[in-house]
């Protein structure tokens, strides 16, 4: 692999992964895709469809059975942090403290700086007071912020977040996504993969896997609702030849549509969904 170029993207072609068994089967591929120092990618597809092989591709933590060219440009060559689904597959301290410790000895942070490091990490996670309480003394929410913690302590360019609040509740889930926002507006590239269609960014590009391909690769608003210079009578949204369903709020907007209710783009964003609300 060439040496990292800071600004340069993160960069697949033509790659595809083969599985280990005998028939070596192909998991996903051939994919080509760019991925921008900085960006929010969301990534969405139904079960089974490929987004684990290709988000831990991106993360640099797949290479066996690939097959094409890949250069992870801003990323660098070291693995990128990974949050899971299930935080207890990832945790391997006994406190949320010893975790962000252990993470930033790995990273070869310097005794001295550990400690405060680790500190203000807890504290951005809301986790300084629980600080050093065990796992069984914390909630599944509380063990996933530890994993986020743990992720974001190394300040590392870029983080894929899997299906990371899938096993949390609302309000873990809210936070979960607000720690990954606010690492994204220091300037980490965020993979967001989820299959919660209410959980993408709205003003983020978003990749649909389907059957180990990208079946979808553009704005939300399209994925959504589809191209609206197009009758909308021509055919389901991008989102449903994906197999997913239209979250409630779209679902909403594509009725306030089809009762003549709203003129302008349907809405995705906050302050759109304001507009069309006040209107009502
Ligand atoms: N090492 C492997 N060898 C063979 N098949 C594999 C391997 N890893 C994954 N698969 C298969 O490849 C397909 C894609 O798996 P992947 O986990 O990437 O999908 P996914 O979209 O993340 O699904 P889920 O949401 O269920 O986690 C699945 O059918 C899976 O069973």
């Amino acid at each position: 692999m060439r040496k990292p170029i800071l600004s340069e993207p993160l960069e697949l072609s033509d790659l595809s992964i083969y599985g280990s068994s005998e028939d070596s089967k192909r998991i996903i591929g051939p994919i080509s895709l760019t991925v921008a120092q900085g960006e929010w990618l969301n990534l969405v597809g139904v079960n089974g469809s490929g987004k684990t092989t290709l988000a831990r591709l991106l993360a640099g933590l797949t290479m066996e059975g690939a097959a094409g060219e890949w250069s992870r440009g801003f990323a660098g060559d070291m693995p990128s942090p990974y949050v899971m689904q299930q935080p207890e597959a990832q945790l391997f301290g006994e406190t949320p403290r010893e975790e962000v410790h252990f993470a930033l000895e790995w990273l070869g942070v310097s005794a001295q700086e550990i400690a405060p490091r680790a500190d203000r990490i807890l504290q951005e996670t809301g986790l300084l007071s629980l600080t050093d309480c065990t796992w069984d003394q914390l909630s599944g929410g509380q063990r996933q912020l530890a994993a986020v913690a743990a992720a974001a302590a190394g300040e590392a360019p870029l983080i894929v977040f899997d299906e990371a609040t899938s096993m949390l509740d609302d309000r873990s889930s809210r936070r979960v996504q607000q720690l990954a926002r606010s690492l994204h507006g220091k300037g980490t590239a965020v993979v967001w993969v989820t299959q919660r269609l209410h959980e993408l960014e709205p003003s983020a590009r978003v990749i649909a896997m389907l059957g180990g391909g990208i079946q979808y690769d553009g704005r939300v608003r399209e994925f959504l609702y589809g191209d609206e210079s197009r009758d909308p009578a021509a055919g389901t949204a991008p989102c449903e030849r994906c197999g997913l369903r239209l979250p409630y709020l779209a679902a909403l907007g594509v009725e306030l549509k089809r009762l003549d209710r709203d003129e302008s783009p349907s809405p995705v964003t906050v302050d759109e969904w304001r507009r069309v609300l006040n209107l009502l």
